[in-house]
């Protein structure tokens, strides 16, 4: 039995508030003044609060922060790139996109990370598991399976990779026709890192839906340890100055490809209805 979808703002005519940016800005708020003082790996030190949530309802709109400009250019190249399997900077550097050169060695690899997971997960047999391909055919053939899960953490490998995967771990989930998707961030860099991660999954809901013909559901963002670094916190004050209210959710059109691995950048475009505040560029620690 189908129970009553309630519609979407956007099909009453009505736009909501930038929620990207209220759910958002109150964890950067409460990180900033909650956060207990920590030291981290690369030795800059953050603030820190452990285990937070933020949730899009994704047919209010594209979830793309206002408050600052993100760089739609660089998700969308991110996720391309992990979808094709891919671990070399050097696709990503032929389209501009530098957000992963910091780790890279001379010959710009970073060893088996996130779209080797994905796509070629070694078996003991010396064989690979398609971790996507297998998630899109339970999503067409059992979506109320409770095992569609795509995990990046690998722990036989993680000593091979340049960092080990942040977002670890998404489980799907399907109910009344529409597609949810829950990811886990383990470590969260809230003011670099996850308005890209927030975009990204987004990004993902919207292709594996289109993929396997449901309606994008909601997006549900999981992180571990959520923090602020000591040199964002000028940059944190700055966009939390900033207002929101005022701006509608930018949309996303996304082509329909005839595979997940062969979208191109082309075909995804999230800038119409983006109304944002300019970039704020801030130290990324590696
Ligand atoms: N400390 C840290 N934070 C991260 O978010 C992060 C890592 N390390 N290591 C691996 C990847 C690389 N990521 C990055 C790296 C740089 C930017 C960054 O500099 N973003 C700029 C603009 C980038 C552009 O225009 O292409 C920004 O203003 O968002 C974002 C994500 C996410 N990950
Ligand atoms: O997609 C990403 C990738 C990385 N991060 C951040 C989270 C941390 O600040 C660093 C990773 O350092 P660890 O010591 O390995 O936790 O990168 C992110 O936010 N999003």
């Amino acid at each position: 039995m189908r129970t009553k979808r309630y519609p979407a703002l956007a099909e009453l005519g009505l736009h909501p508030p930038a929620q990207v940016d209220v759910a958002y800005e109150n964890l950067l708020a409460e990180v900033l003044t909650h956060g207990a003082a920590k030291r981290d790996r690369t030795g800059t030190g953050t603030r820190s609060l452990f285990a937070r949530q933020l949730r899009y309802a994704l047919a209010d709109g594209f979830p793309r922060l206002t408050t600052k400009f993100v760089a739609m250019k660089a998700v969308k190249g991110e996720l391309l790139w992990f979808l094709q399997g891919r671990s070399n900077v050097g696709w990503l550097q032929e389209r501009g996109i530098r957000i992963w050169d910091e780790w890279a060695g001379a010959d710009g690899e970073l060893g088996p990370v996130y779209g080797v997971q994905w796509r070629s997960w070694p078996t003991r047999d010396k064989g690979v598991i398609d971790q996507i391909s297998e998630l899109l055919t339970t999503l067409r053939t059992d979506p109320d399976s409770r095992r569609m899960i795509v995990t990046a953490w690998n722990v036989s490998e993680l000593d091979a990779m340049a960092l080990p995967p942040c977002h670890a771990f998404f489980q799907c989930y399907v109910s009344e026709g529409r597609l949810s998707l829950q990811v886990y961030q383990r470590s969260a860099d809230l003011f670099l890192g996850v308005p890209f991660n927030i975009a990204s999954y987004a990004l993902l809901t919207h292709m594996l839906a289109q993929q396997a013909d449901l309606e994008p559901g909601e997006l549900v963002w999981t992180g571990g340890d959520c923090h602020i670094y000591d040199n964002h916190v000028e940059q944190v004050r700055e966009q939390l100055s900033r207002v929101p209210q005022s701006f509608p959710f930018p949309v996303l059109r996304l082509e329909r490809a005839a595979s997940i691995d062969s979208y191109t950048m082309d075909d995804i475009d999230a800038s119409r209805g983006y109304r944002h505040h300019p970039a704020i560029t801030a130290p990324v620690a590696v």
